[in-house]
């Protein structure tokens, strides 16, 4: 579960101000303007930045003091930062060994996370002989190697097209029902990707300005949200 509790952030002139509760194995997708706050939102989960004031709790836990290191939570971001000079299982194992030196049953767990993100075979290529989608597919298995409860999405899939997009968030969709994951994604669209959110927050200029089932946007009382959003769901 993630706890945001009176959050407040600055950066030079603009402000945060965060309160949600999301309980565990949530699927939370996270939209809103360009810099209205999305990536500082789950920068603060993720313990890239700190809070002014206010209580970040995780899985029970306070974790305003916990590096990003220790906390129950993995991040994946949309330039997927994959090292181009290693396989993608060397680029895996970095999740778990930063020392690459794996032992026997770690190759093993290597091999199957590759099976889960459907890169079998892929093992000993370098990410230049990767798709883009393949290259997120390595990207996330580095995330679910460290098995954390807690994943954040920060738009990893936005770069992708259509097809591939949709493919992408039905594996996340079964990684996280396989893992029971507590999940939070960026995203710009909101489109068909509602049927894998249980709940969407709308950020607008550092706030939480909807928070609720996805598809309560498409209803006459949300159109001013789903107009500032620019969705059109006739
Ligand atoms: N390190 C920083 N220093 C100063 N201002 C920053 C910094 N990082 C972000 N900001 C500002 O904070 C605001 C929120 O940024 P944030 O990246 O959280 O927005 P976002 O909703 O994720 O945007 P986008 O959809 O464009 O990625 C923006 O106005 C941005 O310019």
């Amino acid at each position: 579960m993630i706890e945001l509790n009176h959050i407040n952030y600055q950066y030079d002139n603009f402000k945060v101000h965060f309160d949600i509760a999301i309980v565990a194995k949530e699927r939370v997708v996270i939209v809103g303007p360009s810099g209205a706050g999305k990536s500082t939102l789950l920068n603060l989960i993720a313990g890239f930045i700190h809070p002014k004031s206010g209580d970040i709790i995780l899985n029970k836990q306070y974790a305003n003091n916990l590096l990003p290191g220790k906390r129950p939570v993995s991040m994946l971001f949309q330039d997927n930062n994959l090292f181009s000079h290693l396989t993608v299982e060397q680029n895996i194992a970095l999740g778990l060994k930063p020392s690459l030196k794996l032992t026997v049953a770690e190759q093993q767990t290597i091999c199957d996370i590759l099976i889960q993100v459907g890169l079998d075979g892929f093992g000993k290529r370098y990410p230049e002989q990767l798709s883009g989608g393949q290259r997120q597919r390595v990207a996330l298995a580095r995330c679910l190697i460290q098995h954390r409860p807690i994943l954040l999405l920060d738009e990893p899939f936005s770069a992708l097209d259509q097809a591939l997009r949709y493919e992408m968030l039905a594996l996340v969709n079964q990684i996280c029902d396989k893992f029971n994951l507590t999940l939070m994604m960026i995203s710009h669209y909101l489109d068909d990707s509602l049927s894998y959110f249980s709940r969407c927050l709308v950020v607008d200029n550092g706030q939480i300005v909807f928070n609720g089932l996805p598809k309560q946007l498409k209803q006459p009382e949300n159109s001013h949200i789903a107009k500032m959003l620019g969705f059109n769901f006739q």
